[in-house]
């Protein structure tokens, strides 16, 4: 690839220079790996891993196949470590999500080595500790490195990594287990990722106690940021970073890089960032939540990779409003809360709670094009795609906690809600419907919301603020649902997603089932009476013929005891009988 390449606009952009850029840092990753597994590996393992490639059965993959990153399945628990190689990601096909993201790096299944639900560890490792440089040591060090003394060096290296606490207990236990049970090699499918993987369990059960957090201020890579990506413009400031409209260098795709403000080291905004890291990477991809890309530190500052979202913010398009006194009608009112219930849905069902919905956290795509495959992305025929041209999701995950062991950030004070403020956590996911009631009535209208006194509390008593249009009566109530004082007694996202007054044609179809039901009731009862009347008809019948029967037989034996007695008489009054027949 080289020469100049012609830019979608029309124009000429600068060639990349590929010595300096995401593709060669990309290929020499791609080309360390197979080294990078040997040279990782203990003398003995690496005797064994060698040994084991002249003699697999499988082919090498070449090294131009990425073959060796690719080991996850499509696994919603995904390690996010493993985010941070965009390579890795399943990426949607062309018709999905925003038109700005990128597709299939390369095909998934040709990426896919064993199937194995774990990512190895040696990945976790070789992303988490990047080489001064930013670079890997060229081969020749990478054989030095397992020099005796070396080895130490890499076991330390190999015990900072983070463990995310929005995974499940049972995938920790799967990839750390008690007691740091070793796993042979015949426990686990023959291929090298295996091989790597072991060697790293036997490091957690050598040294469970010093396995350390990968701290953000440790990475010193040269800027990958400055290297990967063509700065745009800024689209956004928030409380915890800024926004960059950026065009990555290799894939031409257009992305949003958030970026955080203040150093992180040892600051609370280290653990925002890394919740939104944690949470994004275990969320995976859903039509209602921002894509996460990638997420990296850089000279002690979070980077993080999301989709672009085109239409901004919902906060941003309310400013324009309010600039022009145009409110969202109810019809799109509707739509933002059907389709923000939906990514809430799929929030709180894996477990997390959001807590900072509010206006600047939705963001807005336009001009999707949905096809079949777009359709794919939804998380169930309830859900169905957006009909409409306009796709909000939900994004700043900054806040998300999970359900079972909340940490509380309390989000933007205007949404939130009383229970939160009183620490009470066992109806958090009411917190996020309670916001989002209140980010409805921003974007249809109502004045600004208050941060305490007197209206804080008045809002909390289950009074909606003034909106300046006529809403319909059963969105309204549903509205104030929303925002009821008993958590409890507010709707899930579940609840919202089927809800009628947000999904007529549900509505219309559960009664149309309904009647449909009692017709065929009906149907079932006149054609068991029909079969009633039927048997008692045929019954009827037959009970007459016997009759008829039973008569014909008396009068004939009547008559044959006459002729006994006319025997000797006249012969023609015995032959009509007999001749008369039946
Ligand atoms: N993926 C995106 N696509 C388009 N614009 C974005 C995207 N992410 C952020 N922005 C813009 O940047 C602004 C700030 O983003 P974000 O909410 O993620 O940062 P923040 O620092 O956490 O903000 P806050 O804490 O105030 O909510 C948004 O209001 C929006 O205008
Ligand atoms: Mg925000």
């Amino acid at each position: 690839m080289g020469g100049s390449l012609k830019c979608s606009g029309g124009g000429i952009c600068t060639p990349l220079d590929f010595s300096s850029c995401g593709e060669e840092n990309e290929l020499e990753e791609d080309s360390s790996l197979q080294e990078e597994k040997s040279t990782s590996l203990s003398p003995q393992k690496n005797w064994e891993f060698q040994n084991w490639r002249a003699n697999s059965p499988l082919p090498v993959t070449p090294q131009r196949q990425r073959g060796g990153r690719s080991l996850a399945p499509s696994n919603a628990w995904a390690s996010p470590i493993r985010e941070s190689v965009p390579s890795l990601r399943k990426s949607p096909g062309p018709s999905q999500e925003c038109p700005g993201t990128p597709l299939h790096y390369v095909t998934w299944r040709k990426l896919q080595l064993c199937d194995t639900p774990n990512t190895p560890k040696s990945l976790l490792t070789k992303t988490a500790f990047p080489s001064p440089g930013g670079k890997y040591p060229s081969k020749g060090l990478r054989h030095l490195r397992f020099t005796p003394g070396a080895e130490s060096e890499d076991f330390a290296q190999a015990t900072l990594v983070n463990i995310n606490p929005f995974t499940p207990d049972s995938y920790r236990q799967m990839l750390f287990p008690p007691g740091g049970k070793r796993k042979t090699r015949g426990d686990l499918p023959a291929c090298p990722s295996s091989i790597l993987f072991e060697w790293h369990l036997y490091s957690l059960k050598e040294a469970p106690s010093i396995f350390t957090r990968f701290l953000l201020r440790e990475s010193n890579m040269v800027s990958r940021y400055k290297k990967e990506f063509l700065e745009l413009e800024k689209i956004g400031v928030g409380e915890f970073g800024s926004v960059y409209k950026c065009i990555k260098r290799l894939d031409g795709c257009v992305y949003a890089i958030k970026r955080s403000k203040r150093p992180l080291a040892g600051s609370s905004d280290e653990q925002m960032a890394l919740r939104e890291v944690y949470a994004h990477a275990v969320l995976g991809h859903h039509p209602h939540v921002v894509r996460y890309y990638s997420a990296w530190a850089e000279d002690d500052h979070m980077i993080i990779q999301n989709e672009h979202c085109n239409g901004g913010s919902l906060q941003d398009v309310l400013l324009e409003n309010a600039k022009s006194g145009h409110y969202f009608k109810e019809a799109e009112l509707k739509e933002i809360l059907l389709q923000v219930s939906m990514g809430l849905k799929y929030i709180h069902s894996s477990g997390l709670v959001h807590l900072d919905i509010k206006p600047s956290n939705i963001f807005i795509c336009h001009n999707l094009t949905v096809g079949p495959a777009g359709q794919e992305e939804s998380d169930g025929e309830d859900d169905g795609f957006p009909s409409s041209n306009v796709v909000y999701k939900i994004g700043d995950l900054g806040h998300v906690t999970s359900l079972t062991n909340p940490q509380v950030e309390e989000g933007d004070s205007r949404f939130l809600a009383n229970e939160v403020l009183q620490e009470q956590y066992c109806y958090l996911p009411k917190a996020d419907i309670f916001a989002l009631a209140l980010t409805i009535a921003l974007a249809a209208g109502c004045g600004p919301l208050p941060h305490n006194d007197v209206m804080w509390h008045h809002i909390r008593r289950g009074n909606l603020p003034t909106i300046p249009q006529q809403l319909s009566r059963g969105f309204t109530e549903l509205l104030k649902f929303m925002i009821r004082p008993d958590p409890s007694a507010r709707q899930s996202a579940t609840a919202l997603t089927k809800n009628p007054v947000l999904r007529p044609s549900l509505g219309k179809a559960a009664q149309l089932q309904k009647q449909l039901n009692v017709e065929r009731f009906k149907t079932a009862m006149l054609e068991r009476e029909l079969r009633a009347a039927r048997h008692t008809q045929t019954f009827r019948k037959d009970q007459s013929w016997g009759y008829a029967k039973l008569q014909e037989s008396e009068m004939s034996s009547k008559q044959r005891s006459s002729s006994k007695r006319l025997v000797g008489g006249k012969s023609t009054r015995s032959f009509s009988y007999t001749g008369g027949g039946y």
